[in-house]
């Protein structure tokens, strides 16, 4: 693994921040030696600390978050969308220089420019599995960001999972779909071992077998390359069992549901974007 150059800090190492940044050094695109995270609560930082990454861990205060970004090459701002007015304050005159990305839900690049006084700035919309090496990640440079920053960023989100670059319109339905995407199926498995225990199955072995169902179903997709819709005809035997499974689940409104929450998600972006 390719790693990138320079420093790397982290503000707000709360559970996105932490997914991307540990995904990254488990991935080896970064040694954790050149890390800094910057969290509020001494709290957070003792939780990275008992991690034993080896990442340098500082609770923020403005002197030190200055000091924290002014000595990285690549700043990762994950911290709550409402937060990054007050966070870009704390350090202006910092970020001048710095490639800086921002992962949060429905901050725009325009806004982004305007509170950072970055012109190298990248909006991002990741998601947890990052952390195991299998996120799905989109990002939208804004116009001053340079080819080999953008190279950078597509390196980092290519460490932990799949990654495209995509006009900035794009990106709410991402976030309705792969950034929120996650809870959605953390749902369906849950839901699936509960019918497999309401079936009769132990708690332990229906939730083992509701993700592993999951995880298969989807490397199917992923490693054919055929339509969901033939993978699930296969399965399905005249008369048998799936086809009343998948009757039950038409007439209970399980595709318009799975619908209805990403668009709803990205409408939540685009409002959150617009206030
Ligand atoms: N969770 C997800 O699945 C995804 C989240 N995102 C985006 O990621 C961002 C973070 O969300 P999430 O990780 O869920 O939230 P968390 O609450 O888990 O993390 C936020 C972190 O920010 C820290 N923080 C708050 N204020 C400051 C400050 N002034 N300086 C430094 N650190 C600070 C918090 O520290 P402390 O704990 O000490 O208060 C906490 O560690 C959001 O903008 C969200 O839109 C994007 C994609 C997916
Ligand atoms: O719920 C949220 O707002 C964030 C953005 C995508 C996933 N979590």
């Amino acid at each position: 693994m390719k790693t990138i150059a320079g420093k790397l800090t982290l503000v707000g190492g709360g559970r996105m921040g932490r997914a991307l940044v540990e995904g990254m050094i488990r991935a080896g695109v970064i040694e954790s030696t050149r890390v800094t995270v910057i969290n509020r609560t001494a709290e957070s930082c003792q939780v990275w600390t008992e991690s034993k990454l080896g990442v340098c861990v500082e609770q923020a205060d403005p002197a030190t978050l200055k000091a924290a970004v002014e000595s990285a090459e690549t700043v990762i701002v994950a911290v709550k969308p409402g937060t990054f007015p007050s966070v870009a304050e704390s350090a202006a005159g910092a970020w001048a220089g710095r490639l800086v990305i921002s992962v949060a839900a429905g901050v725009k690049l325009a806004t982004l420019q305007k509170i950072f006084d970055s012109k190298s700035v990248v909006r991002v919309m990741p998601n947890t599995p990052s952390l195991v090496g299998f996120g799905a990640s989109a990002f939208s440079c804004g116009p001053k960001v340079s080819e080999a920053q953008a190279k950078t960023v597509e390196q980092i989100l290519a460490a932990v999972g799949v990654v495209a670059q995509v006009e900035e319109s794009a990106l709410d339905a991402v976030t309705g779909l792969s950034g929120s995407g996650p809870a959605y199926i953390f749902m369906i498995i849950e839901a699936l071992a509960d019918g497999g225990v309401a079936a009769g199955l132990p708690r332990a072995l229906a939730q083992q077998f509701a993700a592993q169902t999951v995880l298969g179903a989807a490397q199917m997709v992923t490693q054919t390359g055929d339509h969901p819709a033939l993978l699930k005809d296969a399965v399905a035997s005249p008369g048998g069992t799936t086809i009343a499974g998948l009757a039950a689940l038409e007439q209970n409104g399980l595709r318009s549901a799975m619908i209805e929450a990403v668009r709803t998600a990205a409408a939540r972006s685009r409002e959150m974007g617009n206030s």
